[in-house]
């Protein structure tokens, strides 16, 4: 069996006015995160770990922040997509660990909500899905609640 590891970064800005939505999670907020798509930053970093485990480059080749075809896309279809493309090249995920970095609004409720949602899209069990919540200590782009961060490592094994 072949292993290989990937890791994923991404940021977006809080903005009023958008929903805030978090491993395919929407959560009560009064601000959400402002991008191209639904903004899901933490599925972001996801799929660029899984793609960066394959040197398959990153989620803006696939889906082009200049393409309007992704205008509003739910990022959890473009993680099925990511996750075919993996598949169609003999791999699957072994486990994923990740770390999301939010000042407010507090996280901890909803991960296992998170885990439920990537683990069903990517025919994974929860359990194969590490998703831990941190403050930035208000320290940051991240402290003064200008934007959500996240991080994220990939394992991925050949299917054989
Ligand atoms: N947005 C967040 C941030 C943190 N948590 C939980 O609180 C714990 C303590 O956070 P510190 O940044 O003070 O270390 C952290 O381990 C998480 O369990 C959260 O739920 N949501
Ligand atoms: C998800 C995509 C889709 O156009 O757009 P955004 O939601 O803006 O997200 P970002 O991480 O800035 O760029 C990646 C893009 O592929």
């Amino acid at each position: 069996m072949n292993i290989r590891i990937g890791n994923g970064y991404d940021i977006h800005r809080l903005v009023s006015g958008r929903p805030l939505i978090l491993g395919g999670v929407q959560i009560s907020h009064e601000m959400g995160l402002l991008g191209h798509s639904d903004a899901d930053v933490l599925t972001h970093a996801i799929m660029d770990a899984m793609l960066g485990a394959l040197s398959l480059g990153d989620i803006g080749h696939y889906f082009p922040p200049s393409d309007s075809k992704w205008a509003g896309a739910d990022s959890l279809m473009l993680l099925s997509q990511v996750d075919r493309l993996i598949r169609e090249k003999g791999w699957r995920v072994s486990n994923i660990d990740s770390v999301i970095v939010a000042e407010r609004p507090k996280l901890k409720p909803h991960i296992l909500a998170m885990r439920d949602r990537l683990a069903a899209v990517l025919e994974l069990k929860p359990d194969q899905i590490g998703i831990k919540a941190t403050t930035n200590e208000k320290l940051g782009p991240e402290g003064r609640e200008e934007g959500i961060s996240a991080y994220s490592v990939a394992l991925l094994v050949t299917a054989d």
